[in-house]
């Protein structure tokens, strides 16, 4: 039996109680961090709130050789990830291979920053489009740095039917995770290069540590919120659309917006 077990956003608390009993019954129990990670912990206590031993495993090791799966035959296997396990990763990819072995599967959720940004923002769920995820830029051969603009366009896109964007970044073994403010630097290089007006009139919300007992939640425009100090990782960013009244309102009153936010009610 493999048992995909989702960690919550931040400690090692936050695992529900199903899934907290579900790694204390396992055999084994491995753990990936590439695509998420709880700020506020260490293997080390997560190990010693489970009595267990946690495996880290590589993002190899999940997605190109998954040799570990075979333990999962004969052995009660549990496979944690940060959030929800099935949210923004491939893991389904994980679970068809396993049903492909005969290894029956099953899912623990836990919170998820999609579900976090709209409780901690105020913006409603239904009201977002597409997300996007922002790449540390890469030297192409010629020397030259290249930025993704993939966001960009998902932005305009959503933007044009007044959709909210959620933009997740990056985590990279070497660079570290992305802050928002190399985030939003990014977008205004693209909107200079490209000059189509989605970035530099929008107003951005920044979110640091949801799930922490101190949670930042800055609403700006993206020029001046480029500048603000959102303390220690992780961060994702959302690039409202069109705005409801309330969410307008909790966007000035829970998140410091400035006033004329509340020009952009639908
Ligand atoms: C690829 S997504 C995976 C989402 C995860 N499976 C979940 O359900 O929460 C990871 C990205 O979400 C954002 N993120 C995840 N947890 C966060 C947290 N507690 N606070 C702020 N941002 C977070 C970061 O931008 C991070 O790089």
């Amino acid at each position: 039996m493999l048992t995909f077990i989702g960690l919550g956003l931040f400690d090692e608390y936050d695992i529900s109680l199903k899934g907290l009993e579900a790694v204390k019954e396992a055999d084994l129990v491995y753990a990936e961090f590439y695509t998420s990670c709880l700020m506020g912990t260490k293997p080390g206590k997560m190990e010693k709130l489970y009595g267990k031993k946690v495996h880290l495993l590589s993002r190899e090791d999940v997605e190109h050789h998954p040799d570990w799966l075979d333990n999962a035959r004969d052995k009660k296997v549990a496979f944690l990830t940060g959030g929800d396990t099935m949210v923004s990763t491939t893991h389904v990819d994980l679970r068809l291979r396993a049903e492909k072995l005969g290894i029956d599967t099953r899912l623990i959720h836990g919170a998820s920053i999609t579900s976090a940004v709209s409780g901690l923002t105020g913006l409603q769920n239904y009201r977002f489009g597409k997300s996007a995820s922002i790449p540390y830029p890469y030297e192409s051969r010629r020397g030259t740095k290249v930025i993704s603009e993939t966001p960009y366009d998902t932005i305009k896109q959503n933007s044009s039917f007044g959709l909210h964007t959620l933009v997740f970044l990056d985590i990279d073994k070497d660079k570290g995770f992305m802050s928002v403010n190399i985030a939003l630097k990014l977008l205004l290089e693209v909107e200079s290069k490209r000059g189509e007006g989605v970035m530099d009139r929008a107003v951005a919300v920044g979110i640091a540590r949801a799930g922490s007992e101190k949670p930042v939640v800055k609403a700006g425009y993206a020029e001046d919120l480029k500048g603000f100090d959102f303390g220690k990782p992780l961060h994702i960013l959302v690039v409202p659309g069109k705005l409801h009244f309330l969410e307008a309102e909790a966007l000035v009153k829970l998140a410091d917006g400035p006033e004329e936010i509340m020009e952009n009610i639908e």
